[in-house]
């Protein structure tokens, strides 16, 4: 009987996944991949989407004739930036998400970190040099939890507040990775514009189907990986530590690949303990 209710709580949290949509991709993801998701969430399958939306803060910027840089994969970030990419992040952004689910025949409800304090933070320990980025330090479960248990698809913008209501930018993997480990997720997809973690062997270019800690460490030093791919792999590990056993990076363009990637089929890089 206990081993019963063991084997229904495993059931009950393989349900679960958290996946990170990358602005690299979200523009070009197919009205596939948005009714595979309304499919998923019929059979009682539970995804929470963490965002990005780089590319489309630094259009919005440039729009407007604000400078900005990044430090290390960070976006140099002011007040003046800020409002920009709360603009873009928790307004255009979250709301193309959350409509295109909708546009499907889906549920969604989008919110930000900052609604009900989803995620508190504190500055990066580089904040001397990025300026209002945020290191999260909570994540509510229970907003997140409760959404799904109304039947909705959380669609969650990456900015954080601290304990004076100060926002923060925070990297949309490090947001993902964050969540993904507050509500005990035992997956993290992350989508994205290319079909994993790629390698060079013999002239060609190959996608590493699993990779661990060491051997991520490794491709960081060696520059194989490098940019984007570095916050990625971060959060990866970050909550793998914990109770998230695999992290799976794959291009978001592959049909049907969020089923593929749920029934354990050979598809992306697999990141694991
Ligand atoms: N080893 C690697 N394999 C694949 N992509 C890599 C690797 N190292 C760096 N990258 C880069 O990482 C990018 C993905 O990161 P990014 O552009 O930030 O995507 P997103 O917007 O989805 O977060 C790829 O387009 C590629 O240019
Ligand atoms: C601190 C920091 O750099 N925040 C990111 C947040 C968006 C993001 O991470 O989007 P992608 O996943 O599309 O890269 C930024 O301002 O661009």
């Amino acid at each position: 009987m206990v081993q019963d209710a063991i084997d229904r709580d495993a059931k009950a949290t393989a349900r679960l996944f958290v996946m990170k949509c990358g602005g690299s991709t979200l523009a070009a993801l197919p009205d596939s991949f948005f009714e595979e998701l309304r499919d998923l969430q019929a059979d009682g399958i539970q995804p929470v989407i963490v965002h990005g939306g780089g590319p489309a803060i630094s259009e919005n910027l440039t729009k407007l004739g604000i400078e900005s840089s990044f430090v290390n994969g960070l976006r140099v970030t002011t007040e003046e930036v800020l409002d920009v990419v709360e603009m873009t992040l928790a307004g255009s952004i979250n709301k193309a998400i959350v409509r295109r689910i909708q546009g499907s025949g889906g549920l969604a409800l989008g919110l930000s970190g900052v609604d009900g304090n989803l995620i508190t933070v504190r500055p990066v320990d580089n904040s001397a040099e990025v300026g209002l980025v945020g290191e999260v330090t909570g994540v509510k479960a229970e907003i997140v939890t409760g959404i799904l248990a109304l039947g909705y698809i959380p669609v969650i913008a990456p900015i954080g507040v601290d304990a004076g209501s100060q926002r923060y930018n925070i990297n949309a993997d490090t947001a993902a990775g964050a969540v993904a480990s507050h509500i005990d997720s035992p997956q993290m997809i992350v989508v994205t514009d290319v079909p994993g973690i790629m390698r060079t062997i013999d002239g060609e270019k190959v996608v590493l189907p699993s990779v661990t800690v060491q051997e991520i460490e490794a491709l960081i030093a060696s520059g194989e990986i490098y940019g984007g791919m570095i916050p990625k792999v971060r959060a990866a590990i970050d909550c793998i530590q914990g109770n998230v056993s695999e992290v799976v990076i794959v291009d978001g363009k592959e049909p049907h690949v969020l089923g593929r990637v749920l029934q354990g089929e050979d598809i992306g890089t697999r990141i694991v303990r």
